[in-house]
């Protein structure tokens, strides 16, 4: 028979476990608690902006985080016009990085298609978490839309054993998934806010309008038995606009030239910002020599005199034009499958521009 120290023992050890538990339990239940407002905070998060900041902000204290980054890949900075059209700068956001594209942020985004936890290495995470945190364990939750990796949500800890390679990523992977649904959300939110047929940046229009345009234009001409000439222009190294001077600078010069470019077309001709750096002109009624010597003086007056990347600099920029044309289509010619080769063709010639060395103009 067991005495009754035993017995009071047994009780003491019983408490202890069950106090324990208890507090587990409690802590558990705290966590899922928190876990599930912020995930509906992040559901309900209505423009970019709040939705950065639940993720970067909130995350950070809801967990306890010691960082919280967000990297996004924007080749066409389209994430970018639309938080600035929202009234927000992309620098309000400590801790947001968009870049053109995610290969070489870290070697974990060559196949990020699962949470990745481990330890911290300053030549792999730089970029992505700063190295002056003194941080010690790492997660990486893809942010992804229909199975496309659009960027990450990385916390980092001081703690080595926070985030490691044995941990189950189950509790991540939903995370992942609802920051990835409601960055899809808001960004939908915002294009909706936005579409139309104008092009934020430079006040032109845009490729769907260019689109609806370029079906109209080739009725016309197929009616009135005209040619109509597609002119396909791209900035030279832009890129290096926006590496040396900021996205800021990339901007202004970007409505430069579509300024320069208006100021030597006619009204009756169709000038869309086709995307990022790539604009269109459709030349209805002219023939092939005359837009030859249109494109020429774009190009010539894009490059003829230096626009200011900011108050004090400025930069020779030169642009690479290519030319197709389209002959008088016939009646009942497929109008849609025409226009698409009319795109593909200035396409072809544009690049061929730039390969014999850009600053030129070039025909299919
Ligand atoms: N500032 C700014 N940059 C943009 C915008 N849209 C695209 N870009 C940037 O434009 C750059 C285009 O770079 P690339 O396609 O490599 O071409 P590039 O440097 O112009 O070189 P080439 O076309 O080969 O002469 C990328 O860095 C994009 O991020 C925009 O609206 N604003």
């Amino acid at each position: 028979m067991r005495s009754q120290r035993d017995l009071e023992n047994e009780l003491r050890q019983l408490r202890s476990q069950l106090k324990r538990l208890t507090s587990e339990v409690e802590r558990n239940t705290r966590i899922l608690r928190v876990s599930q407002e912020r995930e509906l905070t992040l559901l309900n998060a209505e423009d970019i902006a709040s939705l950065l900041h639940v993720l970067l902000d909130g995350l950070r204290d809801s967990y306890r985080l010691d960082a919280v980054s967000v990297v996004l890949a924007d080749p066409d900075h389209n994430v970018r016009h639309l938080l600035l059209a929202s009234g927000h700068e992309p620098e309000e956001f400590p801790g947001l990085t968009f870049v053109d594209s995610l290969g070489g942020m870290a070697p974990q985004f060559v196949a990020l298609t699962r949470p990745w936890l481990g330890r911290y290495m300053k030549a792999d995470h730089a970029l992505i978490l700063p190295p002056d945190l003194g941080l010690s364990s790492v997660a990486l939750l893809p942010l992804m839309h229909k199975g496309r990796l659009l960027g990450s949500l990385n916390f980092g800890s001081k703690d080595d054993d926070r985030f490691t390679a044995l941990h189950a990523t189950d509790f991540f992977s939903h995370l992942g998934v609802i920051a990835s649904f409601s960055l899809e959300n808001v960004l939908n939110r915002a294009r909706l806010l936005r579409s139309g047929h104008t092009d934020f940046l430079t006040g032109w229009h845009n490729r769907r309008y260019l689109q609806l345009r370029l079906k109209e234009e080739l009725a016309r001409a197929s009616r009135e038995q005209t040619t109509l000439v597609c002119l396909m222009l791209d900035i030279d190294h832009f890129k290096r606009i926006n590496d040396s001077y900021g996205h800021a600078a990339g901007d202004e010069v970007l409505r430069e030239v579509a300024q320069r470019i208006e100021s030597q077309v006619r009204v009756s001709d169709v000038a869309a910002r086709f995307g990022g750096e790539e604009f269109v002109v459709l030349l209805p009624a002219t023939d092939f020599a005359a837009a030859r010597a249109l494109a020429e003086r774009i190009r010539a007056s894009i490059s003829a005199s230096p626009v200011s990347v900011n108050a004090e600099q400025s930069e020779i920029i030169t642009t690479s034009i290519g030319i197709a044309t389209c002959a008088a289509p016939p009646q009942g010619a497929d109008l849609k499958s025409l226009g698409e080769s009319l795109l593909a063709r200035a396409d072809v010639a544009l690049y061929r521009a730039k390969s014999e060395g850009r600053d030129r103009v070039a025909v299919e």
